[in-house]
Order: structure tokens, then sequence, then C-alpha cells
């Protein structure tokens, strides 16, 4: 199977590898205690970060006056709309314009304080999802946790939970803690006023309310886990049509559109499926919570009217008591109101748990001394580590790579692909690597590349390959299918080595350091590498008008600024050219292609690989062509080992010089 990196980079799962994590995962955790914990594991980072934390904390503050200052202002509507039905009731025309006055004047003062406490929440939330985003974006990308987790389908849709379930994570949180406080604040104030117009009344509520809240968690109960349940066919469903935009040509040429709707069908089947058993539990459950509303608009009065009917309070305490009545109801009710939300939110917890304890798993500093994790360490399957080391290139230095003892296995443990390899690739020793489909080519790039660490023995790169902190360099790995990013064709060529450099440039990084420290390559010498690999007419292409960008102030962008959809433009061969030219523009001292030529004529594979010698660069290439041979001064062949009927029972290995 070749290194194919735009499936590594777009496809967050495969079809099958959703409908496994999802089967394997009946629903969601109902486990109060899980739930909690990992409530508070993902939301106190933001408050307590030394940078960011302190602002976090004072914007809080603010909030939670501002919604102290909601109570104080329904308090305040509380004693006026008693004074005002009292002025009415007692034909009381001067005291009435009075209270018409002093009502309109809370309302003027009132509302702004609304709006500010909606507004500021918002706003914290939107910078609590930023920074959350942001850290699980980095903690995704650390160790390669994004190809850990769609290798080894860890978790369904990470894209998902890192878009939406974060959004709705942030807005909730901050929303239910200021509905609680509100409600608590709420609760005692109005519980006085309460208490002071009669006592029994008080009584009534509490036991309506408590008993309000244990029937609606009874009948709501299932609504956890089909919330859950409803997130990942959603996202399953959405990721089907992805995969149709991604793949539009393939299934186009097989005539796969029926197959295709098929498949999508029974997506949207299970998402309807799913849905239509939370609307009957939902209804259920609204039966009983509409009753409950209704009831509590009569409630109250009907308790306090005997005593206005023997003249002991006025007619404005019956509309207080109302008033106070459904403040405490809906205080002490919240479950009941917010049940179906509260469902919600404890599966967005539960996705979001799950996720980052993945993402914790790889990311922490001991996966990566130990290797990456995910090996099945039961069932009696050896769970070793191939050790990989580098070592500080030194322009002299001969060896580029080496191998001691080396014994590959699947990620799981489970298959062994090379068994006990030793060889060595020294500078300017070129090394071929064939056998049939299946024996283990790729994966042995793999493991150089330290994407795969199931086996033993050791790997040794003299020299680093691009890090994130802009160091290395001196290694390559090239797949089959290019990696085409999004941008002008000047990022295509800049790609890995200067992407953040181009970003910068083209106006869209956000202060970013270069993130090499090599020279930026000139315009004449992108145009150069362009022209190695005969690709030169790109840089006469124009870019759709829509893209913008303009260089040439006609409105579209033509040469290295031209912008376009490279992915969809250009043919396979065209974009295994263009590697070629990021290797020539790198030139480290060892690049490993994995079928980098697979698309191209003889002629121009002849003519890429006589280039990149001539740049001093040397290269372990995987192949099946017999033409590969000629630019390579060794071989190493992975056979399966004699007398096994297939590759499934391992492969041997030898090493010989070509003549
Ligand atoms: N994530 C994985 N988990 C388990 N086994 C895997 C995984 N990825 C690949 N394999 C298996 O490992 C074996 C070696 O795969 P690899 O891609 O290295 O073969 P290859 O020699 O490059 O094949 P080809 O010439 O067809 O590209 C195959 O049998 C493949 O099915």
């Amino acid at each position: 199977m070749p290194l194919d990196t735009k499936e590594i980079v777009s496809d967050a799962q495969t079809p099958e590898k959703n409908l496994l994590s999802i089967n394997s995962r009946e629903g969601a955790s109902t486990d109060l205690s899980v739930i909690w914990s990992r409530l508070i594991k993902l939301g106190m980072p933001y408050w307590s970060d030394p940078v960011e934390g302190g602002g976090a904390r004072w914007k809080l503050a603010g909030v939670v006056a501002l919604t102290l200052g909601t109570t104080g202002v329904s308090v305040l509507f509380n004693f006026l709309g008693r004074d005002f039905f009292n002025a009415l009731s007692e034909k009381d025309a001067e005291r009435f314009t009075q209270m018409l006055i002093k009502w309109l004047g809370g309302v003027v003062l009132g509302v702004p304080v609304f709006v500010f406490r909606d507004y500021v929440q918002s706003k914290l939330a939107l910078d609590w999802r930023d920074y959350m985003t942001r850290r699980l974006t980095e903690d995704y990308f650390r160790n390669r946790t994004f190809y850990q987790i769609q290798s080894g389908s860890l978790i369904d849709n990470p894209d998902q939970r890192i878009s939406s379930d974060v959004r709705q994570f942030t807005d909730t949180a901050l929303g239910f803690s200021m509905t609680i406080l509100n409600a608590g604040v709420d609760l005692i104030s109005f519980s006085g006023i309460l208490y002071s117009i009669y006592p029994p009344l008080f009584v009534a509520l509490l036991i309506y309310s408590i008993g309000g809240t244990g029937v609606s968690i009874f009948l709501g109960r299932k609504l956890v886990g089909l919330n859950f349940q409803q997130e990942a066919q959603e996202a399953n469903f959405r990721f089907g049509l992805v995969r149709v935009r991604e793949n539009a040509e393939s299934i186009a040429f097989y005539g796969g559109e029926e197959s295709e709707a098929k498949l999508l069908f029974q997506r949207l089947g299970a998402v309807v499926a799913n849905y239509g058993d939370l609307l009957v539990t939902s209804r259920n459950l609204s039966f009983f919570t509409s009753f409950y509303r209704f009831l509590i608009q009569i409630l109250p009065a009907a308790v306090v009217a005997p005593l206005f009917f023997r003249g002991e309070i006025e007619f404005g305490v019956i509309n207080q008591s109302s008033s106070a009545f459904n403040h405490i109801l809906s205080d002490v009710s919240l479950v009941v109101y917010q049940f179906e939300a509260l469902a919600g939110f404890s599966a967005i917890i539960d996705r979001l748990g799950e996720f980052t304890e993945v993402v914790d798993n790889f990311a922490s500093p001991e996966s990566e001394e130990d290797g990456l994790p995910g090996s099945v360490s039961s069932g009696g399957v050896d769970t070793s580590k191939i050790d990989l080391v580098d070592w500080p290139s030194n322009a002299n230095s001969s060896p580029l790579l080496s191998l001691e003892n080396l014994t590959l296995r699947t990620p799981n443990g489970v298959r062994t692909l090379v068994q006990d390899l030793t060889m060595q690739v020294n500078k300017g020793e070129s090394l071929l690597i064939v056998g049939p489909s299946g024996t283990g080519k790729t994966s042995l790039l793999r493991a150089i590349a330290g994407l795969w660490s199931s086996g033993s023995g050791r790997i040794t790169r003299y020299g680093k390959p691009i890090a994130a902190d802009g160091t290395g360099g001196d290694i390559l790995f090239v797949p089959q299918r290019p990696y085409m990013v999004l941008g002008t064709l000047r990022e295509q060529l800049l790609y890995p080595t200067w992407s953040t450099v181009s970003a910068h440039s083209a106006g869209m990084g956000n202060g970013a350091k270069p993130a090499s420290s090599r020279p930026i390559p000139s315009d004449a010498e992108l145009e150069e590498a362009l022209r190695q690999v005969r690709l030169d007419a790109l840089l006469s292409r124009a870019s759709p008008s829509s893209s913008g960008n303009s260089s040439n102030g006609s409105g579209a962008a033509i040469g290295l600024e031209c912008m376009a959809d490279w992915a969809g433009i250009l043919s396979l061969g065209e974009q295994q050219r263009l590697a070629f030219a990021r290797i020539l523009l790198l030139k480290p001292k060892l690049v490993l292609m994995d079928e980098a030529t697979s698309a191209l004529d003889i002629d121009n594979e002849e003519l890429l690989y006589r280039a990149i010698a001539d740049a001093g660069v040397t290269f372990v290439s995987v192949g099946h062509r017999p033409t590969l041979s000629e630019f390579h001064s060794r071989v190493l062949r992975l056979n399966p080992t004699p007398g096994s009927v297939d590759v499934e029972q391992g492969t041997t290995w030898e090493v010989q010089t070509i003549a």
C-alpha cells in the first residue's frame, strides 16, 4: 500500500472505520462521576492558564456581576408589578401614573443589563472556544496523533469533535453555569418574598418542584445516550458526503453513484431512526413538562386566593406571589426545563472527554519516549518498540541511514512484516526496495519515518526530517500521491519546508516566525525548479477569477501567485513532478520515496531521477517498475517466506548490488 498523504491529511476516517468505532461504542457514559471528572478536565485549563486565565477570570467576573444585575432588575420589577396592580385595583390614577413612569424607567435601565450580560457571556464563550480549539488542535498534531487516530480507528469523527463539539461545549458550559448562578441568587431573593407572603405557598412549591424534577429525570433518562448517538450518526452522514466530494472522479469513472447513494441512504437512515427515537423520548418528556408549566400559571393564585377573599392581602400581592412563584419554580426546576439540553451537554462532554483522553495518551512525553502507543497489549501479542534514533548530520559522514536487527510488525503487533533486517544506506549509494504487493515495503518507510514503531531493533537516521520548529530537512519522505496544499503555486513549491513563510508573506500569517532557518528560494530558483521537472507551463496559468489574489491588476493572478485547487486540476503525474521540484529546492541529504514516479512515463522518470542525483541527493525508492533499477546502486528484495502460500505468512529479505 503506498504512503498517501492526501488520505492522511484529508480523510478523517474511512466509512468502515467509522462504523467500527461507533458499533464498538454503544452510547454515552452515564456514569455521573466520569462525566463530572471529564467536565473538570475539559473546562479547567482555560481558567487556570498562566497567560490567558487572568483575563478570562476578569471577564467571568464581569459576566457574574451582570448576571447578578439581572436578578436585581427582576426583583425590582416584582415590587413594581405589585404596586402597579395595587394602584390599578384601587383606581388611584395619580399613583398609577407614577408607577407607569417608574416602570418605564426600570425598563430603560434594566434592558441594557440583560443585553450586555448576553453579549459579554457569548464573547467569553467565543474566547474560550478559541483557546480550547487551539489547544486540542495542537495536541491533535503532536506526535502525529492525527495519523495514529486515523490509522488505528481509535475514535470516530475527530474533526467534528474539534469543531462543533468544542463550540457547543463552551457555549453550554458558560450558559449553564450562569443559569445555575442566576437560579441560586433568584431562589434566595424570591424565596424570601414568597415566604413573607404565605409560608404554605412556599412549601407547596418545594413539593411540586422536587416531584417534577424526579419525574422528568425518569422520563428523559434515555436522552443522554440518544444525543450521543445522534452526534455520531450526523457526523457519519456528513463524512459520507465529504468522501463523495473528495473522490468524485473515481466514483464517476466506476459509475459508483448508485452504491454511493445507497451507502449515504443507509447513513441517513441511521440519522433518521435515531432522531425518531429521540423525538419519541422528548415527546413523552414534553407531555409532562407542558402540564407542569401550565399548572403553575394558576397554582399560586389558587393557593393565595382564600387570603385575598378574606381581605388579608391586596390584589397586587396575588400578582407578586405568582411572579415570585414562577421565578422560584424555574430555579428549582432547572432539570425539568433543561433536561434535553443537559442530556445533549453530557453527550458532548463524553465525546470531548474521550477525544482528549486518546489525544493525551499520544501527546504525553512518555508516549514519545516509549514509541507510539496503541498496540494491543493483551493476548500474548508482542508490544515491543523499535528504537528510532536521530544522529546529528555530518556533512562528511558517509552513513545516512542504518537499520540494525530490525523486526517490523503491523501496529496491532499481530503480523511480522520484516524480520531481523540489518543494512545501511551510505551517501551516494541509492537503494531500491522491491517485493510483491503487501510484503511491507511502504511499512518499512513508515517505520523509518517514525509513523510505525511496533517491532524491535534500531533505526538510526543521520539527520532529521523537517520538524515543526523549522529545524531538520536533511531527510524527506515523498508519498505516491504528494500532498497538495490549499494555496498558490509558490506555496505548493515551498511546502513543507517554508510553508509558514509562504502563508506569512501572503498575508495569512499571524506574525508567526518563518518555519525554516534555510534561506527562502528566490522566484528565479522556484521557476528553475519548475523548469527542471517540465512544469514551467504552469507559470503561465491564471487563477480562476474568483480566487482573487491579483498580481497583474486584471483580477486573475498568474505565475507563482496563481491560486487553484491543485490536487483537483493537476494530473497525478504532474503532482509527482511537483514533488520532485520540492526535492530540488530543499536538496535533502536523503529522500525516501514510495512509488513516487508510478504515474510517469519512462522518459520523465529518468529526467527526475537524474535531476535529484545531480543535485547530490541520495535516495531510497519503493517501486515495482523494472526501469527503476538503473538509477539505484543496490536493491533490497522482500520476498514471501519460501514455502508459504502468501505474504501473510511472513517475508524474508536480501540485499543485492546492482551491476
Ligand atoms: N494500519 C494497519 N494495520 C494493520 N495492517 C496493516 C495496516 N496498514 C497496512 N497493513 C498491512 O501491512 C501489510 C504491508 O503493507 P504495505 O503497505 O507495507 O505493503 P507494500 O509492500 O507497500 O504493498 P504494495 O506494493 O501493494 O504497495 C499489508 O498486508 C497491509 O494490509
